[in-house]
């Protein structure tokens, strides 16, 4: 231990060693790493319960790695923006590092943390530790923010591969901690009665290590086939690194580069764009940031969304009756994610057969999701009820029977969360309304007692859609 003022390092979402710019930044000198809960700056957008559970055991690891290292995290909760200047007085510290974030809520915390360093001659240094290219960074040719994803992704690719990552710093030089922190167990971000993430464990690691292993069985094994293997949720097709990416336990630049050791290049070309989709979400938030409330097509704003709170009810409960989306609302709840296709069918059926308006489902999907992320949350629901900006069109409504019967034709997804159905043959399995009275008996299907009939009927509730969407006056 030293007592040379330190350099902090306020970690937020870039809670790793390795390729890390602010650590990167800071480990020259005495480094004080500090992570603060701070739910007031937040708002609504602190994290929701799923989230919370991730990020409990994300900064345990965190803490045994910096220990390990020789620089023990300091836990805070309260507010950042007076935390954060009274932490630099009390210890001298001249510059603050840290990795920059994109929420709206967080960039005016950034500022007014920012603004009262400045008054004390001291300095807020932020770095891109989340993204692979920073959104001020690309423009279309006009000069303007890009609306319109293929474009983008182009203009991306087009700048080549990302600088390679930087390896995590050798022995860190820790400081004597100026205050008593918080215990992690004292910050209360496990659920406790009742324990809903009991099972998260045995799908998830978080934490640094985890992200590795992930990237490494996926680099090494499952995304061989990617291209297919991602749109059938029964399988394990692809990374489930949007959690580990979300906390930046991993950065975009080391998944980018380590998907230049997968040999089937079809698979990965079609994972990098991906990971330009979580690109395009942060530079249209960055450049909209009214996107996780507003409509970013202001035609929008009226449209005839008819709230249910009976409706909503059996859709987050995974009972509409529809399997293929109880199946992906239950898997949600069980393992705090849902497959990507999956997240399509049931946005889409909550937002056009239902009417339920898409910020409902928003709402929910942050709750429930560990990898609930303002940026890929807000432009994917929007980009579901037509009202974001390179959209669906909002008449182009998915069938929930047929988007079972494509992507899981063998029933493996359904049969595994839905099991009431598991002995329906393939052939009802995502139609038992239809099924004959002696094979809904044989199977042990009694509708409406043990799986509930359609909410909707799936005819009806696309006609009642698109006549909502024609209401809408100038929306094609
Ligand atoms: C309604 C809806 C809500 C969503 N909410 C979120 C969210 O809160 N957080 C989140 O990370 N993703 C969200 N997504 C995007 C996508 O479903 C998840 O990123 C993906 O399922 C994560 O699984 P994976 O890591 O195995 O993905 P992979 O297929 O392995 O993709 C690799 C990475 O690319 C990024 N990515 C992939 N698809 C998208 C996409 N459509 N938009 C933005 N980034 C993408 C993710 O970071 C992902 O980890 C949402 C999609 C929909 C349709």
């Amino acid at each position: 231990m030293t007592e040379t003022p330190p350099t902090l390092l306020w970690l937020r979402h870039d809670l790793r060693l390795a390729d890390n710019p602010a650590l990167h930044a800071a480990a020259d000198g005495p480094v004080l790493p500090v992570y603060i809960l701070d739910d007031a700056a937040a708002g609504r957008w602190a994290p929701g319960g799923a989230h919370r559970w991730w990020l409990h055991h994300s900064l345990a690891a965190l803490a045994a790695a910096l220990e390990r290292a020789g620089a023990p995290l300091l836990l805070l909760r309260g507010e950042a923006a007076t935390l954060i200047p009274r932490l630099a007085a009390a210890t001298g510290a001249r510059t603050v590092q840290a990795g920059r974030l994109y929420a709206p809520w967080a960039r005016a915390r950034d500022e007014a943390v920012a603004k009262a360093l400045e008054a004390e001659g001291r300095t807020l240094a932020l770095h891109n530790s989340g993204l692979l290219v920073e959104p001020e960074r690309i423009r279309t040719q006009q000069g303007k923010p890009y609306a319109v994803y293929t474009p983008f992704s182009r203009a991306v690719m087009a700048l080549g591969d990302p600088p390679p990552p930087i390896p995590a710093p050798g022995r860190l030089k820790g400081v004597k901690h100026p205050c008593q922190g918080e215990k992690l167990a004292g910050l209360g971000l496990l659920p406790r009665q009742p324990d809903w993430a009991a099972a998260f464990p045995e799908y998830w690691t978080p934490g640094e290590d985890g992200a590795g292993a992930r990237l490494r069985d996926f680099v090494d094994g499952i995304a061989e086939g990617y291209d297919r293997a991602r749109d059938f949720p029964g399988e394990d097709g692809t990374s489930r690194l949007s959690p580990h990416l979300h906390w930046g336990e991993i950065s975009p630049r080391q998944a980018w580069h380590a998907a230049g050791g997968i040999g089937d290049t079809t698979a990965r070309q079609t994972f990098r764009k991906e990971l330009v989709w979580r690109e395009f979400a942060h530079h249209v938030l960055w450049h909209n940031p009214a996107l996780p409330e507003q409509p970013l097509r202001a035609e929008y704003a009226k449209f005839p969304y008819q709230p249910d709170p009976a409706l909503l009810r059996a859709w987050q409960r995974g009972q509409t009756g529809y399997p293929i989306v109880d199946a992906g609302m239950r898997q949600l709840w069980r393992h705090g994610w849902m497959h990507n296709r999956v997240r399509m069918i049931v946005g889409s059926l909550l937002v056009k057969h239902l009417l339920q308006p898409w910020w409902d489902g928003a709402a929910w999907f942050w709750d429930t999701l560990v990898d609930g992320d303002l940026a890929n949350n807000s432009l994917n629901w929007q980009w579901i009820a037509g009202s974001g900006v390179d959209a669906a069109p909002y008449f182009r409504i998915y069938n929930p029977i047929m988007q079972g019967e494509k992507f899981d034709a063998g029933g493996q997804y359904v049969r595994e969360f839905v099991p009431e159905l598991a002995k329906l043959p393939d052939r009802w399995l995502h139609r038992p309304w239809e099924a004959p009275a002696e094979v809904l008996r044989g199977a042990g299907v009694a509708l409406g007692r043990t799986y509930p009939n359609p909410v909707v009927d799936h005819e009806a509730g696309r006609a009642r859609a698109l006549a909502a969407l024609r209401s809408l006056k100038g929306v094609e």
